[in-house]
C-alpha cells in the first residue's frame, strides 16, 4: 500500500476579493479512503474541493497531487438542448490518444457498469436526475483512469436512496484503491466515511 498520501496540501488560504474564505488549510487525502468534507454552509467546503482539484488557485499555500483527479461538481449544467447520451459524457473521459477505439469501448461499458448506468446509457445527458448525473461524471472519471476522485455534493437536492447510491459508488472505488473525497452534509455518509475533514469559517476544526 502506498503511503504517501494522493493528495497533499499545505497552508491553503483562498479569498473572494476581499472576502476571506479559507485560512491556512491543511489536508491528506489517503490512498484507498473515503474521506468526508463536513461543516456548515458557507465555510469554505467547496472552494476547498475546488483548490484541490486544481480548478481554483489558493492565494497562498501548496497542493500536490499524485495522480489524475477527477471532480464531480454539485450541479452539472446541461442545457436540455446538448445532444449527448450518458454514453457520450462517458466517452469524454476517454479522449487522450493512448488508447485504441476497443479499448475505449470497453473502458467506457465498464464505467457505465460500475457505476449502473449501463441501462440508461443511450438517454439525452439532461434528462438525467441530479444523482444519476453525479454517477455518470463518476463514470467519465473511472474512464479516464483517474485515481482521485472529488465530490461536491449538492446540500439538498438528492434523495436518500440517490445519496446510498452514490456513497456505496465511492466505497468501492476506495475499495479499489482510489482517493476519494466528498463534500457531504448527510449525517449517513459522514458515518460512513474512513474519514472526516470538518471546515467551519474557513478553518480546519477536525
Ligand atoms: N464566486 C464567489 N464569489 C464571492 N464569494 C463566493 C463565491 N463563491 C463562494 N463564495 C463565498 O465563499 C464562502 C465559502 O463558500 P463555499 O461554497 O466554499 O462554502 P461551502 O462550505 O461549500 O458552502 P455550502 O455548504 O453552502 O455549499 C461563502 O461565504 C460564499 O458566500
Amino acid at each position: 500500500m502506498n503511503t504517501e498520501p494522493a493528495v497533499r496540501a499545505r497552508d491553503l488560504h483562498f479569498a473572494f476579493d476581499d472576502t476571506p474564505v479559507l485560512h491556512g488549510v491543511d489536508i491528506d487525502l489517503p490512498w484507498g479512503a473515503v474521506t468526508a468534507v463536513a461543516g456548515p454552509n458557507g465555510a469554505g467546503k467547496s472552494t476547498l474541493v475546488e483548490i484541490l482539484a486544481g480548478v481554483r488557485t489558493p492565494g497562498s499555500g501548496s497542493v500536490e497531487r499524485a495522480d489524475a483527479v477527477a471532480l464531480v461538481v454539485q450541479r452539472p449544467a446541461a442545457p436540455d438542448t446538448l445532444p449527448l447520451t450518458v454514453r457520450d459524457v462517458v466517452t469524454m473521459g476517454t479522449w487522450d490518444a493512448r488508447r485504441t477505439r476497443s479499448q475505449r469501448r470497453s473502458q467506457v461499458e465498464e464505467a457505465l457498469q460500475r457505476v449502473d448506468l449501463a441501462d440508461l446509457a443511450d438517454r439525452p445527458f439532461p434528462a438525467l436526475s441530479g444523482g444519476q448525473r453525479q454517477r455518470a461524471l463518476l463514470a467519465q472519471g473511472i474512464a479516464r483512469q483517474a485515481r482521485i476522485f472529488l465530490l461536491d455534493e449538492p446540500a439538498n437536492g438528492l434523495d436518500t436512496a440517490s445519496r446510498a447510491r452514490t456513497r456505496a459508488m465511492l466505497a468501492a472505488e476506495a475499495a479499489r484503491g482510489a482517493a476519494v473525497a466528498c463534500v457531504t452534509h448527510d449525517d449517513v455518509s459522514i458515518q460512513a466515511a474512513d474519514l472526516v475533514v470538518r471546515l467551519e469559517n474557513g478553518r480546519r476544526v477536525l
